[in-house]
């Protein structure tokens, strides 16, 4: 239970169990015996190489799909459909173009019938948490890539869910704004306390924002299902320096248990 200054009291734990994902048709699950207890206000990532079944996984926990074995458990109950304590980001922003900034990060919370004041409390917050208060008025196509993501971040934060489920979300960015999204998230999520599960192609990525990174293998492609290679716990602290030594030695561990298996024969 964490208690924070863009929150109220929430409970993240994200309880996966036995999960698998068996599509109609398919020869076998695409997604098998994902077992994982992810502790409120943690930050994981998930890694993996393409068809391993990341986004499945993240979107039976965002709701949007069935589980066919197992369940996933958000704050302790079985997640049968989306829910607002659960926030989703895409790679693609999703905003309404014909709204502003801030009528964008506002929706969520006028949709859930909050009185006024606290729908303004809530969208001054989220839109200062992300810097983006100086734009408040302006129209999405009137920004940049990065600027855009963060007024999707802005707007899941302003929902004050337990959970935010993110796929992918800087994949579209240049290397520069990608790495200032990378920093300014890791600080979003200090200060919000929520818990983020993270689907990324980027090892790098997942060193530099994670608590555990959760390394996925398997898929059509190989012959098997998707499962958990293995969960690797990221001791490197606040500060992370991805020059630094330390910080390469376990990008470089992920990166063998990512590709093991994967060898093309010669
Ligand atoms: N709606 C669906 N219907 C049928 N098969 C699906 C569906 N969604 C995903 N799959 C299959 O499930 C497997 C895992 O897909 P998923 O998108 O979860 O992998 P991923 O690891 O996120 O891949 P990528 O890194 O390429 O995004 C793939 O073989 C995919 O074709």
């Amino acid at each position: 239970m964490s208690m924070t200054p863009l929150g109220t009291a929430v409970d993240g734990t994200v309880v996966l169990t036995h999960l698998g994902k068996h599509f109609p048709g398919a020869p076998l699950p695409a997604v098998a015996d994902v077992n994982l207890d992810i502790h409120s206000g943690e930050f994981v990532c998930i890694v993996g190489a393409s068809g391993c079944g990341k986004s499945t996984v993240l979107r039976m926990v965002a709701g949007f799909e069935q589980p066919t074995d197992g369940t996933a458990q958000v704050s302790g109950r079985d997640v049968n459909g989306p829910g607002p304590d659960r926030g989703v980001v895409f790679q693609d922003y999703g905003l309404f173009p014909w709204l502003t900034v801030t009528e964008n990060i506002a929706y969520g919370p006028r949709q859930a019938r909050l009185a006024k004041a606290d729908v303004q409390d809530r969208t001054s917050r989220a839109l200062e948490s992300v810097g983006l208060t100086r734009v408040a008025k302006s129209f999405p196509h009137q920004l940049s890539g990065g600027m855009q993501q963060r007024v999707a971040i802005a707007r899941v934060l302003a929902n004050r869910p337990a959970v935010m489920l993110m796929d992918e979300p800087f994949g579209a960015l240049d290397a520069l704004t990608r790495s200032g999204m990378q920093q300014e998230l890791r600080r979003t999520h200090h200060e919000a306390g929520v818990t983020i599960l993270f689907v990324t192609h980027s090892i790098e990525e997942a060193v530099f924002l994670a608590d555990r990174v959760v390394v996925m293998a398997g898929g059509s492609s190989h012959g098997n299902s998707g499962h958990v290679r293995e969960v690797v716990p990221i001791t490197l602290g606040q500060d992370r320096d991805p020059a630094s030594g330390e910080f390469n030695e376990i990008k470089r561990y992920i990166n063998g248990l990512v590709h093991a298996g994967n060898e093309v024969p010669a």
